[in-house]
């Protein structure tokens, strides 16, 4: 038993997978095999949500059922639905309230007394867990902002039918096209702190029901998924401060802040993805007559790498991505939950398949020698 101290666990190596391969040095991501190139540029979300679960690229036949399948389970129960008012009503922090919703499903699903590891139910249940993500997220965010919940449709893609129930129109191209890309790229990565979470938890035998709102929590803080919504907040204050970005930047070192939206435990250089939605971020300035969000970041960028030699990982860019669509700030972490649940699941497939309960340990370095004394002698 080795007594070296990891931690934050970097570096160590816990479990085998087949789903994503990062090259932290080249800037590569891959889904089995595939660059996120090609699978953002070319693959729908549903073709790599089939890709992840069942090992293979789908043909026409299989992925016409898998969507089809997926589709039809987008609605939700009542229940659900008016707990989903009563979070919005008490102005519920959004991702506090997916995670709550996301538990809330198990009470209607038919397959939630299942043995936790039996594959196809599973495979069952995250279809329907991740159909109605958006739609819990699409109706918390109406309800909140005085609106009605709009009810989903089952002839639009994933991607799509999302912007039509948060907006209540169809999306046109360019947006419908954006955020599926976007889905794609952010639905697995390695074994970064939500998805271990969902394994940790996965591990004890606990079903998915379980693991996923864990992986919800765990995605929600600042150093991980949070940081989406802490970048575009960051961008907007320092749009309101009238300082030029880098002096902007300097200030927030100089007070010892980070700067969200750089760093990250496995890229040492830009991460790939980041990369991808820093042309989309652009080319929805260029579409809108206006590049300010996409030239602050980019001064930011150049001068954080100058500096700390430090690159912009996935969230630097979604930000102003996903501002520029449209979609409402607080929401942009939620967004990222729509699409990780994806890589959740697949992960807690692998771990359920080739278990073995997840249990690191910790150094004691408290006292073992305290004498105890009655509390009414102390
Ligand atoms: C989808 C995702 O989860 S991507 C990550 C999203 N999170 C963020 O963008 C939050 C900002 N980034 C960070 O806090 C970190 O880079 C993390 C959490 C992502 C990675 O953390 P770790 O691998 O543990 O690196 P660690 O926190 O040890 O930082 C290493 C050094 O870089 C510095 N550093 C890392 N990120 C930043 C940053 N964003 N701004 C300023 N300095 C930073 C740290 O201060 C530290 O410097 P020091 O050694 O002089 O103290
Ligand atoms: O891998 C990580 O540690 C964080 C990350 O980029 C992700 O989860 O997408």
């Amino acid at each position: 038993m080795s007594d070296e101290l990891k931690k934050g666990l970097e570096g160590v190596l816990v479990a085998e997978s087949e789903l994503s391969y990062i090259d932290g040095d080249a800037g590569e991501l891959i889904y089995r095999g595939y660059s996120i190139d090609d699978l953002a540029r070319d693959a729908s979300y549903e073709e790599v949500l089939y890709l992840l679960w069942h090992g293979h690229l789908p043909n026409s036949e299989e992925l016409a059922e898998f969507t089809e399948a997926m589709s039809a389970e987008r609605e939700l129960h009542d229940d659900v639905l008016d707990l989903v008012r009563s979070l919005a009503e008490a102005d519920e922090n959004p991702m506090a309230a997916l995670r709550t919703a996301v538990s809330s499903l198990s009470a209607h699903d038919p397959d939630a007394e299942a043995d936790p590891q039996d594959r196809e139910a599973n495979l069952r249940k995250g279809r329907r867990i991740t159909a109605k993500i958006p739609t819990i997220i699409a109706a918390f965010t109406r309800i909140r902002d005085g609106e009605e919940p709009v009810e989903p449709r089952e002839d639009l893609t994933h991607a799509e039918n999302f912007l039509y129930m948060l907006n209540g129109e169809e999306p046109d191209e360019v947006l419908a096209e954006t955020f599926d890309m976007a889905l794609v790229l952010h639905v697995d990565h390695g074994l970064n702190a939500s998805t271990f979470s969902s394994m940790v938890i996965s591990s004890t035998l606990a079903d998915l029901h379980s693991a996923i709102p864990g992986g919800i929590g765990a995605l929600s803080g600042s150093l991980h998924g949070g940081a989406n919504q802490d970048v575009m907040e960051a961008l907007l204050e320092l749009d309101e401060s009238g300082k030029e970005p880098v002096e902007w930047a300097k200030d927030k070192l100089e007070a010892g802040e980070r700067v969200p939206g750089f760093g990250h435990r496995v890229y040492n250089v830009k991460d790939p993805r980041a990369r991808i939605l820093s042309d989309k971020s652009k080319a929805l300035g260029e579409a809108a007559g206006s590049l300010k969000w996409f030239e602050y970041s980019t001064s930011i960028e150049d001068w954080m790498k100058d500096e700390k030699g430090l690159a912009p990982n996935v969230d630097f860019y979604s930000a102003s991505t996903y501002y520029q669509m449209g979609i409402p700030v607080d929401i942009f972490t939620p967004i990222f939950a729509m699409s990780r649940v994806g890589g959740w699941i697949a992960h807690v497939l692998e771990q359920y398949d080739d278990n073995r309960l997840i249990r690191p340990r910790g150094r004691y370095i408290g006292s073992t020698d305290e004498e105890f004394v009655p509390v009414e002698e102390r």
